[in-house]
């Protein structure tokens, strides 16, 4: 019994000591003091901050420390940072993304996710090497080649929403039906199927694979402890990640020689660099990356629309004058092109709420420390760097919604160190093209086939479920604007 507890007291002295030493790495760096027991760190607060709003407090921290502060939490320490200091420091280094962050996006309960793929990898030889084999994938012209079928999916939107929304009055959830429109687009430009979501209002079981890894990302983000107590969800997750590999292996398999989708493409550019598992890595976050993330942006830009009467008027004048009222019609990227202040909108919701809001680098022995506002943060510490913090706190009125700001009229564009929306630097994302345009697509078909209506509670709160994305989704009654 004696040696029992002696032991037990060894192990909590020497846990101490870790964490003693951990910590003391990186005091110099600012952050706020530890209220609660040694070892629990800054947990106190950032539990609290959960029911009010984590958004403000990060904020808070950066307008009382500066540019870079820590967290500590047991033998953790979280470092953040925002702005164009630390976004030339972190991206210019070449710093590698820290495999105890994405591990989390390799496995999530046991059963594999994204592995190593492009989103994943964090040997940047590796990655690099992979990346310029699929550069022809991730074009403008391959984007550009997708305008026909984003818009078949929008027009087929738009029919689900007139069978479903209008005539009876009452609200719809469409982030829903903003999940369907860019599965489905997914599915076609990446993967040569049709998923079927759009031929019904109920969730199809390709939109139920999305939502248990998102769910399951969220879950492992909140706390190292927070899927005991939850094995339901747990085993959604699993099964939802199992259902879609298995779905996708089979895709990765029937590949065919000449492209026809980027799937094909990818895999006879990788096939000799990468084994079947590698591939099928890369189908399911080709499949998981842009999907969720898109629809994010099309909700957060929606609800805002709800208390900007006037961007809505000015966006609404703008498809009028452009395209064809006969909903049906296709819009052309020429079209598109002419509606530049539909293009700030999207491009100031993503300012206002960036759907990754965060990425996250680590510096290595080969790097060594890292210089951010004046603080050396050493290497082996994950530091992340908030996109969302950047957006708000280096623009003028960083708060407000003001498409304005991106037109060519008003002055050159936000300079690249404080906008960056798909991440910065040669790791940002792969799949922005796609995603800007099956965005503008989506929005110009709406407005030009639906008058919306706001409920007048209507809430304007975000959180982060995987992606950044309403908290109450986005609820409007929608009106036919042109007779069929
Ligand atoms: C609004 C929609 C989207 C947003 C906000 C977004 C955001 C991001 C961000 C912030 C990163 C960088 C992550 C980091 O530095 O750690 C990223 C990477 C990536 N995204 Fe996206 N994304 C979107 C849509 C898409 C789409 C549609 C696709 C695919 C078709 C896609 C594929 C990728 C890939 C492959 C990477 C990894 C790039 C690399 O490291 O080589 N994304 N995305």
């Amino acid at each position: 019994m004696f040696i029992a507890v002696l032991l037990i007291g060894v192990i909590i002295c020497l846990y101490h000591l870790h964490v003693y030493q951990v910590r003391s790495r990186v005091a110099h760096i600012p952050g706020p003091p530890c209220h609660w027991f040694y070892l629990f760190g800054n947990a106190g607060e950032l539990i609290k901050s959960k029911k009010i709003n984590q958004r403000r407090l990060m904020l808070k921290y950066f307008k009382l420390y500066g540019p870079v502060f820590r967290l500590v939490i047991f033998h953790k320490v979280l470092i953040f940072s925002y702005g164009p200091a630390a976004n030339r420091t972190l991206l210019s280094r070449r710093l590698p993304k820290p495999a105890a962050v994405f591990s989390m996006l390799h496995s999530m309960f046991g059963v594999r996710f994204m592995g190593r793929s492009l989103v994943a990898e964090t040997d940047h030889g590796r990655w690099l090497q992979r990346r310029r084999q699929v550069r022809g994938i991730f074009s403008a012209e391959f984007a550009n080649g997708s305008v026909g079928t984003i818009n078949e999916a929008c027009t087929a939107l738009v029919r689900l929403l007139n069978r479903e929304a209008t005539g009876e009055q009452r609200l719809l959830q469409i982030e829903s039906y903003f999940g369907k429109v860019t599965l489905e687009v997914t599915c076609r430009v990446g993967f040569g199927f049709t998923s079927g979501a759009l031929d019904t209002a109920e969730a199809s079981e390709m939109q139920s694979y999305v939502q248990g890894a998102m769910e399951g990302i969220a879950i492992k983000t909140e706390s190292p402890f927070a899927w005991l107590g939850r094995p339901a969800k747990v085993a959604k997750v699993r099964r939802c990640l199992i259902s879609l590999r298995s779905l996708l292996s089979k895709r990765v398999v029937s590949t065919v020689d000449v492209g026809v989708s980027m799937i094909d493409e990818m895999v006879n550019k990788l096939s000799g660099m990468l084994s079947e598992e590698e591939l099928v890595d890369e189908a399911v976050t080709l499949f998981s990356a842009g999907q969720e993330t898109t629809a994010s942006l099309l909700s957060s830009l929606l609800m805002e629309l709800g208390r900007q009467p006037e961007a809505m008027e000015k966006i609404v004048n703008e498809i009028d004058s452009v395209c064809s009222p006969d909903i049906s019609s296709h819009i052309t990227l020429e079209q598109l092109n002419q509606m530049p202040y539909l293009e700030a909108a999207v491009k100031e919701a993503l300012r206002l709420y960036p759907p990754a809001p965060i990425v996250a680098r680590v510096a290595t022995e080969a790097t060594g420390p890292v210089e951010i506002g004046g603080h050396l943060v050493p290497p082996g510490y994950p530091i992340y760097l908030s996109l969302q913090a950047t957006h708000l706190l280096c623009f003028k009125d960083g708060a407000e919604f003001q498409p304005d700001r991106f037109l060519a009229a008003q002055g050159p564009p936000p300079s690249a160190l404080v906008y960056g929306p798909f991440g910065f630097g040669e790791r940002a994302c792969a799949g922005h093209r796609l995603a800007m345009l099956m965005a503008r697509l989506t929005v110009a078909h709406l407005l030009r086939a639906f008058q919306l209506t706001y409920p007048a509670d209507q809430c304007f709160h975000t959180v982060q479920v995987g992606s950044l994305k309403p908290l109450r989704g986005v609820p409007v009654m929608l009106e036919m604007r042109h007779r069929v």
